[in-house]
């Protein structure tokens, strides 16, 4: 804006009385490189202020959305991860954000400024000579109704691109966890194919898509050209005609020459905005997810876990448990066990509300936990399950996950009771040797023991040990036995394994198989009743 209206003030002065033949230039030379410095001072400042504005605010704006959408996630139930793919969720706080952050930093505030000059020109030059300027400006409103009525097209081509560039990723993602399979059954040639077709399509359609947006912008660019064509043959044609001057005529020109370019740059942020359409309406997705309410009450009326006649299913139509009731007492260890997918895992994590159960209800301590909220729940849980998930730092901190404020003394307390010792001693730095993503670096057993430790050093009142000691042999299972009756002491315990001899101390035992309490008793009842533990006592040669 400001070069043009120093190109039209340095012409009128200076052009004018030449083209005319009257007097000479009102102001020297030195007068326009003053000009020329002021205005270039107060692009300056202005450009530091924008820049300040736009691009802080909005990076800082793009910052609190991916701590809003972390902090969503974290709150949503687990029935959401199930349903959703992780790298796909990392993408939209990642990738999705990057985009709307370069959008309005770069594009929408382009587009503004674009616009707001290119009214303030228009306005200018009517007021100069209108016929001259709907010559000039007549392309305007033509490309950008070609680039609007394209939107919708453009929208939906945005969002097939968007959507295969994501199944890409997800073929990638999922080959990155199952390489260990892929090379065992030797799937390699298989899965290879698999990326190769879906980065094929992604490309083919992205390439169709691009061609198609491309025709639209280039068609309402070339249809801006016109504009200069029309201005030509308009000003020659009043010049003849004696109602514009030679000089009124070359501004127009010169103008011509460069108002183009911005509006070139209209077009192009244009078309930039229709790619958030389908990023927002990600994020939209994510933020209108139900999160799980509840009030961060304190339990004290102790620590009874009832299920009361409660039912549930993952998808509908697909009953986990039914009618399913009974209490863990506080001071008791209750054993779940029964046939693979019976619903063991399913009635602990409904304990510990990790999913809300669809009828009955569970109370902890006489409270509805469903009234509950989650992470206050929580505190009340120790929970060690098969599928250990270890971060990457040193043994020490992954075990004062259980307690963050813990010392280093009672770290080692406890990770001594869950038999860590034995390993870590050997790592190159003890306990604080940082054991990589997910621990990598060790066994199923030694991660357990870790989990186990953390459990230990949590201590919190009720207990949830699904398969806890599943991956240790004999004689480290009989080792952990004194840290696993630590853990235990005085509290609600829920134990979940496969293995009789580990639940043969239990105080009660319960049988679920297809969803329903078959058989529930001692240890000593339920032999005596020859049912399922009974039988499964005699096939793993075990005495209760
Ligand atoms: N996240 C999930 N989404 C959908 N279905 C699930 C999910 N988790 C478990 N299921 C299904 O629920 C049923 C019960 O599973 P659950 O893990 O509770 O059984 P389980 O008795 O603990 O089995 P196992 O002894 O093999 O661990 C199974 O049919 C299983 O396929």
């Amino acid at each position: 804006m400001l070069p043009a209206i120093f190109v039209f003030l340095f012409l009128a002065d200076w052009l004018r009385p030449l083209l005319n033949g009257g007097a000479s230039p009102a102001h020297g030379l030195s007068y326009f490189c003053v000009l020329a410095v002021a205005f270039l001072a107060v692009m300056y400042v202005v450009g530091v202020f924008q820049y300040r504005s736009t691009y802080t605010s909005v990076y800082d704006e793009s910052a609190n959305r991916r701590i809003n959408l972390a902090e969503k996630l974290r709150r949503l139930p687990l029935a959401f991860f199930g349903e959703k793919n992780l790298s796909d969720l990392t993408s939209t706080i990642m990738d999705d954000c990057t985009d709307l952050e370069h959008t309005f930093s770069h594009s929408v505030p382009q587009l503004f400024a674009s616009l707001i000059s290119i009214t303030l020109i228009a306005v200018g030059m009517c007021i100069y000579c209108w016929p001259l300027a709907v010559a000039l400006f007549w392309v305007v409103p033509v490309a950008l109704g070609i680039l609007l009525l394209s939107r919708k097209g453009m929208r939906r081509s945005n969002k097939v691109n968007y959507m295969n560039k994501r199944a890409v990723t997800e073929v990638i993602q999922e080959g990155l966890d199952t390489v260990q399979e892929i090379k065992s059954y030797g799937q390699d040639a298989r899965y290879t194919l698999r990326l190769d077709q879906s980065i094929d399509h992604y490309e083919r359609v992205m390439t169709r898509n691009e061609l198609v947006l491309g025709i639209l912008v280039n068609g309402a660019q070339s249809i801006l050209k016109l504009g200069l064509a029309t201005v030509t043959t308009v000003g020659t044609w009043m010049m003849a005609a004696g109602t514009v001057d030679m000089f009124t005529f070359l501004v127009f020109l010169v103008i011509g020459s460069r108002v183009y370019g911005p509006i070139n740059e209209v077009l192009n942020n244009l078309a930039a905005l229709t790619y958030l359409d389908v990023r927002i309406s990600r994020m939209n997705e994510m933020e209108r997810m139900p999160v799980q309410e509840g009030a961060d009450v304190s339990i004290d009326g102790g620590f009874d876990i009832r299920f009361e006649h409660v039912s549930f299913a993952y998808e509908e139509g697909k009953q986990v448990l039914n009618d399913v009731s009974f209490t863990a007492r506080q001071g008791e260890i209750t054993a779940l066990i029964g046939p693979s997918g019976g619903g063991k895992s399913t009635a602990a994590k409904l304990a510990a509300r990790f999913w809300d159960v669809n009828s009955g209800r569970i109370t902890l301590g006489g409270v509805d936990i469903s009234t509950v909220d989650p992470e206050a729940l929580l505190r009340n849980f120790s929970v060690v399950f098969q599928d250990v998930v270890l971060f990457n730092a040193s043994v020490m901190d992954n075990i004062r996950i259980g307690r963050r404020d813990a010392t280093d003394e009672e770290v080692l307390r406890v990770a001594r009771l869950a038999c860590c010792d034995e390993f870590v001693n050997k790592l190159p730095d003890g306990y604080r040797t940082v054991i990589g993503e997910n621990g990598q670096t060790l066994s199923g057993g030694e991660r357990q023991r870790i989990s186990i430790a953390r459990a230990l050093l949590k201590d919190a009142p009720v207990v949830l040990l699904d398969e806890a000691t599943a991956s240790l042999d004999v004689e480290n299972e009989t080792l952990i036995q004194a840290g696993i009756s630590e853990l235990v002491r005085n509290k609600t315990v829920l134990i979940i394994a496969h293995r009789m001899r580990t639940v043969a101390n239990a105080d009660k035992i319960l049988v679920l198989s297809g969803g329903e309490i078959s058989e529930q008793g001692t240890p000593g009842e339920l032999k005596a009743r020859g049912g399922y533990f009974a039988r499964m006592l005699s096939l793993q040669g075990e005495k209760a």
